[in-house]
């Protein structure tokens, strides 16, 4: 079990800072009096200092007989000074313990704020100040002071100081720590396993979870209705299942990018009639990254053209190899249509589950980890939280992410409202001041007013995070990254308007790899770059780039939110060279493209000399000196200029969103009801 410094220096009766000090001098790094210790360390240091303490009798014995034998003074001087050093030290060391054991205990963070000091002391605020400046620190009773000034002002009025979580720095860790603590054996009950269903689009993913939730029907509450939570409950043989709604490789993708691992089996779909495909071999490569179980089910076996043989023997080749031929993959038949084969698939999840002996001890403070969240016009925020250790209650404070609060309400996966949820138990929660993000881990603290502080610290720890960039790779700050070593491989997601692209780039960036970074094209696609395209980089730290095709209003946002580096590109040959160069450090771009705006057009005129295009503004703006790009069905089809920007019959410098106004873009003619103009400007890049 690991140990803080301060609970250490305790035991041992001595300082923190007396034992931080002496901690750098075995060459042991702490951060401070709230870093951890592993048992090792401890052990070491435990025998250290008692064996120091039974050097000091030894010493003191020696010393006795120095004196009743004084021709022993052979003895070599220094030993002398080492064994009085060592008195000395052990002697302060009872001094300590002894002035520790009776001084009352106040905890106080990192910092403390003057008057929430005196407060604790229970002594005036002034009192406190003056006591400050005697040790030439000017206070205002709100300001805060150090960890190691509070424990001397505490000192002087008899009292000792012990810190509590409140370090910034190791937030997530010291949350983990103090509520994530691991559980005695004896404690722990079975709980339920949570199931994700993955597989190829169209293979029928939602008609099996649709089916799955069916069988159970006689099961559900009466008079309840399903509700969609993001989770639900099934029940067979009296055993519960948890099934999450979001597509298995979305959990995998943004759960796991933030640390989350809340699946104990995945279900792999694949339909019999179309075999294995490129979201399947996905699927699987997300499962066994994350070391979770797959069970088969080889779906829509009603159709004339299924051939589960074909599947399995496909399968095989990705190391899923059926129990009948000699593997250990178990695969279930079955189809979401008519239901057969349904009822095996529970079984031998549960099957599954028994071998991993999922267990979970209910009587504790509850963690869990948010499935979904959003923001109800009505309720508030509203997060669908799975529990995974303890009890979660109505009127628990909890702090999840870098928001806090206490449950309100709690309702379950079929609309019903419950007080308490146990472990692998879905269930949706209102009470909390903001919106979480899936993933984020839910801890039960000890009241509100630590789950505001706790929540306080973690709202400034995002702040921080923020602006501590670079830690996503952009082709700005690639070279930066190679040299720091953070970066060896350089993923990339290519979208483009047509196949044959996409294969020319990939063989053309495979060739970009050197000794320091491997360029590594992760996933490549015909189409506008979607949410799910950035949710991927984000998660596997890639940078996206588009050949004609351009982000979708949604990925936009998400790309800017995630920080996800975005390129598109008119030409191969520019996109290699940007690459090349970032690769070599070299890329100095003068300019950088500013989104400003879309707007639709809706009617199209002919003017003298060409068309004029009647528009919304659907976002930003679009200003005369805007550049613009034209997009139908997300491909780019002309850049180009404006040579006219209008509201009604009036020159405009500028049309702001929710605006109808008119345009015409120098030589171009063959503008489209329906088409996208897309505005924005070049920018010049500050270095
Ligand atoms: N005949 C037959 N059709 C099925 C079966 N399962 C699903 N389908 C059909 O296959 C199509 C796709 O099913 P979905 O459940 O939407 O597939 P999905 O994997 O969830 O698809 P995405 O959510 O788009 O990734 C639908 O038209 C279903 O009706 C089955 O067992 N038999």
């Amino acid at each position: 079990m690991k140990i803080r410094v301060y609970e250490l220096a305790k035991d041992l009766g001595l300082t923190s800072k007396d034992l931080i000090e002496k901690l750098k001098e075995l060459d042991i790094k702490v951060g401070n009096h709230m870093s951890t210790l592993d048992e090792e360390t401890v052990e070491i240091l435990k025998e250290l200092f008692t064996g120091a303490a039974e050097g000091i009798e030894q010493a003191k014995e020696a010393q006795v007989e120095e004196k009743s034998e004084p021709e022993n003074q052979v003895e070599d001087k220094k030993e002398i000074k080492r064994k009085e050093d060592t008195m000395e030290k052990t002697d302060n060391i009872d001094q300590e313990v002894e002035n520790k054991s009776d001084l009352p205990v106040i905890k106080i963070g990192e910092s403390v704020q003057v008057k929430e000091l005196a407060e604790k002391l229970g002594v005036q605020v002034s009192d406190v100040i003056t006591k400050l400046i005697g040790l030439g620190v000017m206070a205002t009773l709100n300001q805060e002071i150090d960890y190691d000034t509070a424990s001397i002002i505490a000192a002087e009025y008899e009292y000792a100081v012990e810190g509590e979580v409140s370090d910034i720095e190791n937030m997530e860790e010291l949350l983990e720590q103090t509520y994530n603590y691991v559980d005695d054996e004896a404690d722990l009950k079975s709980r339920p396993p949570v199931v994700t269903v993955m597989g190829h689009v169209d293979h029928g993913k939602t008609s099996l979870l649709d089916a799955i939730r069916n069988t159970n029907v006689t099961n559900k509450e009466a008079g309840g209705i399903t509700q969609h939570i993001g989770a639900s409950t099934v029940k067979i043989n009296n055993e519960k299942i948890v099934f999450l709604d979001t597509p298995g490789h979305e959990a995998f993708t943004s759960m796991r990018a933030r640390g989350a691992q809340i699946t104990d089996v995945a279900i792999l779909v694949v339909a019999a009639d179309d075999g294995v495909m490129p979201q399947t071999v996905e699927a699987i490569n997300h499962s066994k990254a994350a070391g979770v179980p797959i069970i088969v089910a080889v779906n829509k076996i009603d159709k004339p053209a299924a051939n589960p043989d074909k599947v399995k023997q496909e399968l095989t080749e990705y190391g899923l190899v059926p129990e009948d031929w000699g593997g250990d993959t178990i695969f279930v038949n079955v189809s979401a249509k008519t239901g057969e084969g349904i009822e095996d698939i529970l079984e031998m999840i549960l099957l599954v589950a028994e071998v991993q002996e999922l267990k979970a001890n209910p009587n504790r403070r509850a963690v869990g980890t948010i499935i979904e969240a959003k923001l109800d016009k009505g309720r508030g925020a509203v997060a669908t939280v799975l529990v995974q250790k303890g009890t979660l209650s109505v009127g628990d404070a909890i702090i999840t992410g870098k928001t806090y609060g206490r449950v309100r309400a709690m309702i379950d996966d079929k609309g019903k409202k419950i007080k308490k949820a146990g472990p692998s138990t879905p269930v949706e929660i209102i009470g909390l001041s903001e919106v979480p993000e899936s993933g984020d881990r839910m801890y039960m603290v000890e009241d509100d007013k630590k789950a505001r502080y706790l929540g306080e610290k973690m709202k400034g720890k995002h702040r921080d995070a923020k602006m501590k960039e670079g830690q996503k790779v952009s082709l700005d700050n690639l070279f930066d990254t190679i040299q720091d070593g953070q970066v060896k491989e350089l993923n990339i997601i290519v979208k483009a308007d047509v196949r044959g692209t996409i294969e020319a780039i990939k063989q053309s960036l495979l060739k970009l790899s050197n000794e320091e970074v491997r360029v590594n094209p992760i996933h490549g696609g015909v189409g506008a770059i979607t949410e799910s395209d950035i949710m991927l980089a984000s998660a596997s730290n890639a940078i996206v780039i588009g050949f004609n095709v351009r982000p979708t209003n949604n990925a936009m946002e998400i790309a800017s939110s995630e920080e996800v580096d975005v390129r598109t590109y008119r030409v191969i040959y520019n996109a290699i060279e940007d690459i090349k160069a970032a690769i070599d450090g070299m890329l100095e771009p003068e300019y950088k493209e500013v989104f400003q705006g879309r707007a639709e057009v809706r009617e199209i005129f002919k003017i003298p000399g060409g068309v004029a295009a009647g528009i919304y503004v659907q976002t930003g703006k679009i200003t005369r000196a805007s550049q613009i790009r034209i997009l139908r069905d997300n491909i780019v089809i002309y850049e180009g200029e404006l040579s006219s920007l209008r509201r009604f019959k009036d020159d405009v410098k500028e049309l702001a969103v929710n605006y109808e106004g008119g345009l015409a873009i120098e030589g171009f003619k063959d503008m489209k009801e329906g088409d996208v103009v897309e505005a924005f400007i070049m920018e010049e890049i500050k270095r």
